[in-house]
């Protein structure tokens, strides 16, 4: 059994997205007035979209935020599958329009050519990120960390010194970049946003599971070197 997470549940969603709203702009705002600028890390999906939203009204220095994808899908950023356009379109809106936003995809064909271009892109990035916004799929899966993915290409995730990876899931459409493990957590805070009841039991699966292969995100619930807050509502 691990060292379980930081875990705050609330009553609802919007109870959550509020709170968890502030401290991220809070965060991002220390991290400017110390050190001239800050950087985030956030996830797609459908889970962070109202979080988004209260987040790019925020009254914070967006225009010295650098945001980034923790992965991407290896489609167009114009693509209804690309999590560029969903960022574009629900967090780099309103005050945050002004947040200097980096993707994770370019015009190689695969993330496999791409990952190196990613990485270089990623240089200048603001790291340790200040703030990183995870997800979690109901079979565990992070990032594009994915149980159904390749053996070899979820294990390279997990133990690579690289701050990207390629990925093929294997039940999730696309190839993906992702960052990896050791991108993930040369961060100074996890948040891992999760909702409903099904994820709540993934989670608590998680922590007593003792494989990372078999739930990725326990990947970033085993470990101690950056503090990982749990945000779950019903
Ligand atoms: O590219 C992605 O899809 C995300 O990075 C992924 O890791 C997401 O966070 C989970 O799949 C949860 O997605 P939901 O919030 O839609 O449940």
């Amino acid at each position: 059994m691990i060292k379980e997470s930081v875990f705050k549940s609330f009553d609802n969603k919007a109870a959550l997205e509020t709170q968890l709203a502030d401290r991220i702009a809070n965060q991002l705002q220390e991290a400017v007035d110390a050190r001239g600028k800050a950087s985030l890390v956030v996830s797609g999906g459908s889970t962070p979209l109202k979080l988004f939203e209260l987040l790019s009204k925020k009254a914070i220095d967006w225009n010295d935020v650098y945001i980034t994808l923790a992965d991407e899908r290896w489609v167009d950023n114009d693509h209804s599958d690309s999590n560029e356009r969903l960022v574009r379109n629900n967090l780099l809106q309103n005050r945050a329009a002004s947040a200097k936003f980096c993707g994770l995809k370019n015009m190689y064909s695969s993330p496999y050519e791409g990952q190196i271009m990613t990485t270089e892109q990623l240089t200048h990035f603001p790291k340790p990120f200040d703030v990183v916004v995870l997800g979690m799929g109901n079979d565990g899966h992070t990032c594009s960390w994915f149980p159904c993915a390749d053996a070899k290409e979820l294990e390279h995730a997990l133990t690579s010194d690289d701050l990207c990876v390629a990925v093929t899931p294997g039940n999730a459409p696309h190839a993906r970049i992702s960052l990896s493990k050791a991108g993930i957590l040369a961060s100074r805070q996890i948040y891992l946003h999760i909702v409903g009841e099904q994820k709540l039991d993934v989670y608590r699966q998680a922590l007593a599971d003792n494989d990372s292969s078999e739930m990725p995100i326990r990947a970033v619930l085993d470990q101690h070197k950056t503090p990982v807050d749990v945000y779950w509502s019903a």
